[in-house]
């Protein structure tokens, strides 16, 4: 058995912002070396936990957790459409294993995928039907959300399951840290909002989504300008995470709650569930270490941007 772990921040706005060279440069080293990390790892399975932005989940029904039978990616902001490869086998091994241990949680056969989920596949492996994947879905937009410990817990089955697959195996964490995207929300959503929440927008027009991601590319615009009214970012925070992750003991977490995380690091700082959840799985396999770090915050992304690689002992 040989597990890894790649954990990295997503924003759609990577292909949409305007950064400077140095930064871009910064990034794309960190890309290539979380590519080159994946390349030698050579998985035969990816486990991939990630959130969801209003495109595959609603408030219709809104699980805490959900594994993808098979899936397919809904292709929001130019990321890749279609199917993924999806081992349904070891999807429901997973799943049935997570329950097992006392974690609940939602399967689905017809799992839709966007951005938050798919766009680090397609860094690391050019087409995200590239390996075979399971997706692991935490809801990190909508409350309201499950303990952190429930997502450590989540993790740990996870990773214990993966300890006796005897395959290489890949875990890919999808979000964070630190942000403040203009995603709706329930507590404060206009007529026309609620209805998208709820999903009841589908089949939605090219127009539509169109508009609501230029509006995102132009808030980020207006942040890195400094005329934005959202959060700002918490590197302090960010951080801190990030040393608490690679000391391999994530208990401390176990007492974090979604609201005081909104009020120091965004609404969508709960998105670091992905990491949280990623973390507790290869811990479960063994003692690790971190290889590679990198973090930056980027307000032209709205992002605390992190990416780590991390190997077993
Ligand atoms: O438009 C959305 O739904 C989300 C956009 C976004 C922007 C920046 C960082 C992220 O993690 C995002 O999901
Ligand atoms: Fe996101």
């Amino acid at each position: 058995m040989t597990v890894a772990l790649i954990a990295t921040s997503h924003s759609p706005l990577l292909e949409h912002a305007d950064l400077e060279a140095g930064v871009a440069a910064e990034l794309d080293q960190a890309f290539t070396t979380a590519r080159r990390f994946a390349e030698d790892f050579d998985p035969e399975l990816v486990i991939s936990f990630g959130p969801d932005h209003y495109n595959g989940f609603f408030y219709n029904l809104m699980p805490p957790f959900c594994i993808g039978y098979a899936a397919s990616s809904v292709g929001d902001y130019g990321t890749q459409r279609g199917p993924l490869n999806v081992p349904e086998e070891i999807a429901r091994g997973i799943a049935e294993a997570a329950m097992s241990a006392g974690i609940d949680l939602a399967v689905s056969l017809q799992m839709e995928l966007d951005h938050g989920a798919v766009q680090p596949m397609e860094i690391l492996f050019g087409d995200i039907a590239a390996r075979p994947v399971v997706p692991i879905f935490l809801n990190s937009v909508a409350p309201p959300f499950t303990p952190l410990q429930r997502v450590r817990l989540l993790g740990e089955a996870v990773g214990r399951h993966v300890a006796q697959l005897e395959m290489r195996t890949l875990l890919i964490a999808s979000g964070g840290l630190s942000h403040d995207p203009p995603v709706a929300r329930l507590a404060t959503a206009t007529p026309e909002q609620r209805r998208v929440l709820l999903g009841h927008h589908l089949p939605a027009t090219p127009g539509w989504r169109k508009e609501r991601e230029q509006r995102v590319v132009e808030t980020a615009r207006a942040f890195a300008a400094g005329t934005a009214d959202i959060q700002d970012l918490a590197p302090d925070w960010d951080r801190a995470l990030m040393a608490t992750l690679a000391s391999g003991d994530l208990t401390s977490l176990d007492a974090w709650t979604p609201e005081e995380m909104a009020r120091i690091a965004g609404n969508s700082s709960h998105e670091v569930r992905s990491w949280i959840a990623a973390y507790a799985a290869l811990g479960s396999c063994g003692a690790y270490s971190v290889q590679y770090s990198y973090y930056r915050p980027i307000r032209e992304l709205i992002a605390g941007f992190g990416l780590t690689t991390v190997t077993l002992d």
